[in-house]
């Protein structure tokens, strides 16, 4: 199988496990994706979610209205403001996904051995053996035997109000089920799993048009989480949407992989998409427990060789509710990383978990120390025989980049770029060091104005591994390239040693275009 099976590189000195960590200024280099909901709107928690490591703000769409989520965007952007770290925004839509409609929000008690009804009319109220639902296709997609959940929206598996059913009969659009274990249904989001049906509900709906086009139009998104992505004519068509969309042509589309839909057509995906995210609450459902490893490793690896960033869901559901994880969640994050893995996205833990900014802080430290494991030998000399000869010149360099630095021990490498390409291909080659990205701001016009390129080019760069952007000066302008941009290197050097990646006497290795020339430097710092 082609997936990343890597090795420690050395025997490690078991003592050397007790060593306390040495502390460094960036948590970690893999990126930490936080749902901002109710237990991680104000600015105080945003602000120690950012701190902590989150890189990334995911406002999920599954749930709440416009006004809730910029109400916690505008908190957001204070806290962005006050301790002055990037942030990069994430839509998540709501896409075609199943939801048990209960307008009264009662509990309701279902019993196990008893029949429950489930019906497209959504007048009906809810009770124990009628559940309104909002797909009204069903009846048509099931048949006698299929097994249907229901839970808590980002189920942990610790509720104990999710329920197993059994498809008995259907009925016109009605579907009876008999219910497999007594649970109560309380709470506001139930959604709806059947495992390996096809839903023939558009992947971007109506209402997902209508949150891009007001909510994420206003706050400019940079990454849209196109969730249950099926096929490659889903990016498509949701980044012909975007692209009427003033400045929502720069925003990048994730596609996310929930079913097995998606898994099938994973290839094709993967081609038209900016990222892939792993949804493994519901592909978890969807695919039979011991399967699921399997499509991690080998679907991170294709992300990897692409140089597309991956991200990982649903990792320490168990802090939600509590201060450490579980030693598996623990474990599984370290294998995360050790997968290639750039971001990991938490989604019941900072939505509505009791614990938000230990849960961030927590996984940042296991990131922090599987990367200094990962055998980034082993996959440097796998992602160099995986691109081939000829390479492209910008390729060639950002390797020898990753290499020249990794030899000669650098603290960081710095990067310049305008579109982030060439920081994007460093990232792909894992250096084990941060890659400061010097965004280099474009002059652009769009025939009414004149703006200048580069913040969504920095924050999007929030979500791959090892970098870290850093937005330059406008005065610095791209086409200056012919000076060799001493000023902004310098700042970029200020940046790296306030922040205290780089320190006195260390090397540093640069990547940047002197005249035509694109150009690996290696710098021996004096102070
Ligand atoms: N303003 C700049 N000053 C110096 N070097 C730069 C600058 N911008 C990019 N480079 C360097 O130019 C090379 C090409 O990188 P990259 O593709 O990211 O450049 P770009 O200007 O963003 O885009 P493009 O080449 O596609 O116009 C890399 O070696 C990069 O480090
Ligand atoms: C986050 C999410 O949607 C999932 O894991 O399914
Ligand atoms: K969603
Ligand atoms: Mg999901």
């Amino acid at each position: 199988m082609n997936s990343n099976h890597l090795l420690l590189e050395e025997p490690i000195r078991m003592a050397s496990i007790l060593e306390p960590s040495k502390p460094s200024f960036f948590p970690a280099m893999t990126k930490i994706v936080g749902t901002l909901g109710p237990k991680s709107r104000s600015v105080e928690i945003i602000s120690d979610c950012l701190k902590a490591g989150m890189s990334v703000a995911r406002f999920d769409f599954s749930w709440g209205d416009i006004e809730f989520h910029q109400e916690t965007l505008e908190n957001l952007k204070t806290a962005v403001k006050s301790i002055r770290k990037l942030c990069a925004i994430m839509l998540d839509t709501g896409g075609p996904e199943l939801q048990v409609v209960n307008k009264t929000e009662h509990p309701i008690s279902l019993e196990a051995d008893t029949k429950v009804i489930l019906t497209p009319d959504q007048d009906k109220p809810a009770t124990s053996n009628l559940l309104p639902i909002n797909y009204h296709g069903l009846s048509k997609a099931v048949k006698k035997g299929d097994t249907i959940f229901i839970g808590q929206y980002l189920f942990t598996g610790n509720e104990t109000t999710s329920v197993w059913l059994e498809v008995d009969e259907v009925c016109s659009e009605d579907v009876v089920c008999l219910i497999k274990n007594s649970a109560t249904l309380s709470g506001t989001l139930y959604t709806l799993h059947v495992s390996q049906i096809r839903i023939d509900m558009p992947t971007l709906t109506d209402k997902d048009k209508e949150v891009i086009s007001i909510w994420g139009v206003q706050n400019n998104i940079d990454i849209l989480s196109l969730s249950y992505t099926r096929h490659a004519e889903d990016i498509r068509h949701a980044r012909s949407f975007l692209s009427k969309l003033g400045e929502l042509n720069q925003t990048q589309i994730f596609a996310k992989i929930e079913n097995i839909e998606g898994l099938t057509h994973f290839d094709e995906i993967l081609q038209e998409a900016d990222g892939i995210i792993f949804s493994r609450g519901n592909l978890g459902i969807d695919l039979p427990p011991e399967k699921v490893f399997l499509f991690q490793k080998a679907a991170v690896y294709k992300c990897n060789m692409m140089g597309k960033p991956a991200v990982v869901t649903r990792v320490v559901d168990s802090m939600t509710d509590n201060l450490r994880p579980t030693r598996a969640e623990a474990t599984d994050v370290a294998n995360a990383v050790l997968d290639g893995s750039d971001a990991i996205l938490l989604g019941a833990e900072t939505l509505r978990g009791l614990y938000p900014v230990e849960t961030v802080s927590t996984v940042g430290k296991i990131c922090a120390e599987a990367e200094k494991v990962f055998n980034q030998d082993l996959y440097f000399k796998k992602t160099v025989k995986n691109v081939g000869e000829p390479m492209s010149h910008l390729e060639s360099i950002a390797s020898s980049a990753v290499r020249a630095a990794i030899k000669v021990k650098a603290s960081a490498i710095i990067c310049f770029t305008s579109s982030g390409r060439a920081c994007r291909l460093i990232a792909k080659y894992r250096p084990t060091m941060p890659v400061i990205s010097v965004v280099i701001p474009r002059l652009k016009t769009n025939q009414l104005r004149w703006t200048f390129s580069g913040a969504f080019e920095a924050r999007q760069s929030l979500i791959v591994r090892g970098l870290f952007p850093m937005l330059a000066d406008p005065r610095h302008p791209a086409e200056s390239k012919s000076g060799s941009n001493e000023s902004v290197l310098k700042v970029a050097l200020d940046h790296g040693k306030a922040s205290g990646v780089i320190k006195p006497h260390d090397r540093v290795v640069v990547c940047q275009k002197l005249g035509d020339a694109s150009v690996v430097k290696i710098l021996e710092l004096e102070d």
